[in-house]
């Protein structure tokens, strides 16, 4: 086929519009944008050089074969991207999207840069399932290209519409999700499917929705109003991370904290009085540097990106707003999966802690909470990055361990005037010592008596000057003086030895 200008640009066209006009006018109805829309609303303007725009050109109704592929900046940085075309079958994947898809991959690995997908897609497409499904560059590859990618690169994913079965996992690999509210979905089968193969009767947005992920299964980790701001989402998470794991985290200029924060006050004195640890690590923070993540699931640990003086920090604090800061298995996991996160990418760790310790009870035993706290503790333990842990108010029992206490590694601990460090709380640690002592006392003031002299001794063995004297916190820190104190601790870490175990990898119990 000899092609001139004028064939070649009607080609060109063609491939660029996608499917049909009723399917983009069905997405428009939704508020959904078109896959080239999304590219050119998130990278650079001028930037984005498309691979693979002829993509099954010769068959009919498959332009670039549902899948936009190629790579762009954004602020500046080079990225690799991927955007299901939903008006083309769907933007299901036939052999052509899959060996895209594969090829932009590896070449966001190869060059060691961000690879970034724009979800919206019906998964494989069944009807051309011999040539993308089982073989060596089948939609396996995919996924399989993900993983070696993870910790190496970032990936980031914002999911515009249906992520369906197969599809669902590329979302999943990723190391953040943004979906947007109404229209996103992630499901292993369809609505259609579950009835048929289960008999419940249910739909794409009460089984697999944006809210259902970002608040009860955890895949998500954005909850997004708009497409552009999941957009929104993927540029703010690359600013805070690095272009590979080989790279140090992008820093910024400094900015002070926010004036008006006065810290001591936020935290209340009485361990019953819970507070907002999203505040405090507010107040402590650069200002409007706090990046939240995955805000609204396992909201007893509050995590994210931040500032401080201007390099990036990961957070993690206990917060007391919800179920009292206690760990559950969510949050177990929730603290895992960042901590892996700041670790592969260079990003030092600071754990806030304010920690009741791990649930307890038959509902949690059941659920596995022992294997899931043992997978955070083992995060933990492995990430080599500097680490430093604040005791705000308290770290009890194996709390204290998953907030990187003493005996991981941390670069420091330093507890506030008022922390308090123990096996256990007070009253519980009098209970279960001497239960059967008071319960064999008759007078309710004698009692009364005996329990309050124990307490007292209790709290004189975990008071922190003598915690300090005993060296298990490196120093004793005033509240006004933290974010100083924490800036010059990360600065004297940052060129620590980061090896840690001689072998392939470890046993994780997952
Ligand atoms: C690795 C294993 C896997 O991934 S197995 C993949 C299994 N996938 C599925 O079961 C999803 C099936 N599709 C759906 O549920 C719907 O199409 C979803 C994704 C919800 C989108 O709905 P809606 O926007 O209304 O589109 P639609 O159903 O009208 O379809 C538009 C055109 O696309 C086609 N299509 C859709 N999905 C696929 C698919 N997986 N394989 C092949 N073709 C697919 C439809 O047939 C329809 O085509 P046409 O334009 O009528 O010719």
């Amino acid at each position: 086929m000899t092609l001139d200008g004028e064939a070649l640009e009607q080609l060109r066209k063609r491939a660029r519009s996608g499917g049909a006009d009723k399917y983009h006018a069905a997405n428009e109805a939704k508020g959904k944008l078109f896959a080239r829309e999304r590219v050119a609303l998130l990278v650079d303007e001028g930037s984005f050089v498309e691979d693979g725009l002829y993509a099954n050109a010769l068959a009919e109704g498959l332009p670039a074969d549902g899948v936009v592929t190629g790579t762009a900046t954004i602020d500046g940085r080079q990225v690799c991207l991927m955007a299901n075309d939903s008006t083309v079958k769907a933007g299901s994947w036939g052999a052509r999207t899959v060996e895209k898809i594969i090829r932009i991959i590896e070449r966001a690995y190869g060059a060691g840069v961000p690879m970034v997908y724009l979800v919206d897609s019906a998964g494989a497409r069944i009807t051309d399932q011999v040539d993308l499904f089982p073989g060596r560059r089948g939609a396996g590859k995919i996924f399989w290209n993900q993983v070696r990618a993870s910790g190496s690169i970032p990936q980031v994913c914002a999911l515009f519409g249906p992520s369906a079965a197969g599809g669902a996992y590329i979302p999943a690999f990723c190391d953040v999700v943004a979906m947007v509210d109404g229209n996103a979905s992630m499901y292993l089968g369809s609505d259609r499917m579950v009835e048929m193969v289960t008999g419940e009767k249910t739909t794409l947005e009460a089984m697999g929705g944006a809210k259902v992920h970002t608040a009860e299964s955890g895949v998500g980790h954005f909850l997004c109003k708009t497409e552009a701001d999941a957009l929104d989402v993927v540029k703010t998470y690359l600013s805070y991370l690095p272009a590979n794991w080989t790279q140090a985290p992008p820093a910024a200029p400094a900015v002070a904290a926010p004036a008006k924060v006065d810290l001591a006050a936020l935290v209340p004195a009485s361990e019953r009085q819970a507070f907002d640890m999203r505040r405090y690590v507010k107040g402590l923070l650069d200002e409007g540097s706090f990046f939240e993540i995955q805000a609204l699931w396992a909201k007893e640990l509050t995590i994210g990106f931040g500032r401080l003086d201007g390099q990036v920090v990961g957070v993690l604090g206990n917060n007391s707003m919800f179920k009292g800061g206690v760990l559950f298995v969510d949050s177990a996991d929730k603290a895992t999966r960042f901590v892996q996160l700041c670790d592969a990418f260079n990003v030092p760790l600071l754990f806030l802690s304010d920690v009741p310790g791990f649930m307890v009870g038959s509902a949690v035993e059941k659920q596995g909470i022992i294997r899931h706290g043992a997978k955070m503790i083992t995060a933990i333990s492995e990430a080599t990055v500097p680490k430093i842990c604040v005791v705000v108010r308290k770290a009890y029992g194996a709390g204290l361990y998953a907030m990187a206490g003493p005996g991981f590694e941390p670069d420091a601990t330093i507890a506030l005037p008022t922390a308090k460090i123990a096996v256990m709380g007070a009253e519980a640690a009098v209970n279960a010592v001497y239960a059967n002592k008071i319960a064999a006392i008759a007078d309710a003031d004698e009692r009364a008596a005996f329990v309050a002299a124990r307490r007292a001794e209790y709290e004189q063995d975990i008071d922190v000057v003598r915690l300090a004297s005993e060296l298990v916190v490196d120093a004793i820190v005033e509240p006004h003086d933290l974010r100083t104190e924490l800036v010059r601790r990360f600065a004297a870490a940052r060129t620590k030895d980061r090896h840690f175990s001689r072998r392939r990898h470890g046993v994780t119990p997952v």
